[in-house]
């Protein structure tokens, strides 16, 4: 039998908890680190999150709850970052490159470190010094939301190891979800921030009342859009059309659980970006991360007008109507 791998997981919000769930079913030593001493105290109690997806049953068999960062790092030899990407710098306050010395990271992460315009990956490797080798990323289309069902579901995990990329990819495996690796970490990386901002460009024209037809030829001209940036910003041969990429874009572009299609769709009705965000009891990480890569463009001049549309309607308060209204002109 495989010796149990020590896993500690960093986050308290839905996709924290669903890996939490995924990561139970198998023969796995698991610590889990939330900011909330509330959420993690009825946590150790009721043996379920009070705050999110908390219809699923946490095992304190195989669960050790905790709030210390430190401690919870300190036990685990893999680390899987799940707090949104504006707030994993609070989460790891105080930690230094000592404390992640010979542990792995692995970002569940689909955004960007908004001060630095920069790729989760690539904070954790020049931040706490984690070799390139023992840093992955989760992608492919997953919401928390059908993980807690238990609908069958598959993830790609993404390393520049391919060997390190296939041992994530067997913590996931099993019975609901189905997992397989692949070598294109930045790619699917950057991917997963733009499908965010896809999102909220779905759910801003359908706040407008724009229908199905339209939505198809948004997604299409986005995928487009997604692979001259990708393509640009680092080339490399692969397959867009795989489920960690298109896959992604589809379901959050689709899906009533997006909660970046929620926050467009939001906007679309009328709400300011601070009404839409207190609306909204989580996080669109599309809204932080137009921004970073509209000033990420700015040295790449890709054209990518369904971004620069989200861009002018989130940061310099165009109107929802006649931003759609210039991006039409220009969808095919
Ligand atoms: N939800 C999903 O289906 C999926 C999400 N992801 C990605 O996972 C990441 C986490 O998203 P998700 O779980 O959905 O987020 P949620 O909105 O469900 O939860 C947000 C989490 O962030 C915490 N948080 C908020 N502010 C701070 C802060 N200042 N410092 C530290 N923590 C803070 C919240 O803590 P508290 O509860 O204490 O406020 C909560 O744990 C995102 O990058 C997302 O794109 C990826 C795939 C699927
Ligand atoms: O990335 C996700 C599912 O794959 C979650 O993001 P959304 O909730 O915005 O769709």
């Amino acid at each position: 039998m495989n010796q149990a791998a020590r896993i500690t997981v960093v986050g308290g919000g839905s996709w924290a908890t669903a890996i939490i769930k995924i990561l139970s079913e198998g023969n796995n030593h698991i610590r889990w680190w939330l900011r909330s001493q509330q959420d993690a105290d009825h946590i150790k109690k009721f043996h379920h999150n009070p705050s999110y997806l908390s219809d699923v049953q946490i095992s304190p068999r195989k669960v050790r709850v905790c709030t210390k960062i430190k401690e919870a790092l300190s036990a685990s030899d893999h680390i899987i970052l799940a707090v949104p990407a504006a707030f994993v710098s609070d989460a790891l306050q105080g930690v230094k490159p000592a404390h992640l010395a010979g542990k792995s990271v692995i970002s569940a992460i689909k955004g960007m470190i908004p001060e630095k315009n920069q790729l989760v990956t690539d904070w954790a490797e020049q931040n706490f010094e984690v070799p390139a080798s023992r840093i992955a990323v989760i992608a492919g289309p997953c919401h928390a939301e059908e993980v807690a069902l238990e609908k069958q579901s598959y993830l790609t995990m993404a390393s520049q190891n391919m060997a390190f990329a296939s041992e994530v990819a067997q913590l996931f495996n099993g019975r609901f979800v189905q997992t397989s690796p692949l070598d294109d970490i930045y790619g699917v990386e950057y991917c997963a921030v733009m499908k965010n901002i896809i999102a909220l460009a779905c759910g801003i024209t359908h706040g407008l009342g724009y229908g199905d037809n339209f939505q198809a030829v948004l997604v299409s001209n986005a995928m487009q859009e997604i692979r001259r940036f990708v393509d640009t910003v680092y080339p490399m041969q692969r397959d867009l059309s795989a489920s960690a990429y298109l896959g992604d874009l589809l379901v959050t572009a689709y899906s009533p659980f997006s909660r970046n299609r929620t926050f467009g769709h939001l906007i679309g009705r009328g709400y300011s970006v601070q009404s839409a965000q207190m609306e909204m009891n989580m996080i669109a990480e599309g809204y932080y991360a137009v921004k970073s890569i509209h000033e990420i463009n700015q040295h790449y001049g890709v054209s990518m007008p369904i971004v620069e549309m989200v861009y002018t309607v989130l940061y310099e308060k165009t109107s929802p109507v006649s931003a759609t209204n210039a991006l039409k002109a220009v969808l095919k």
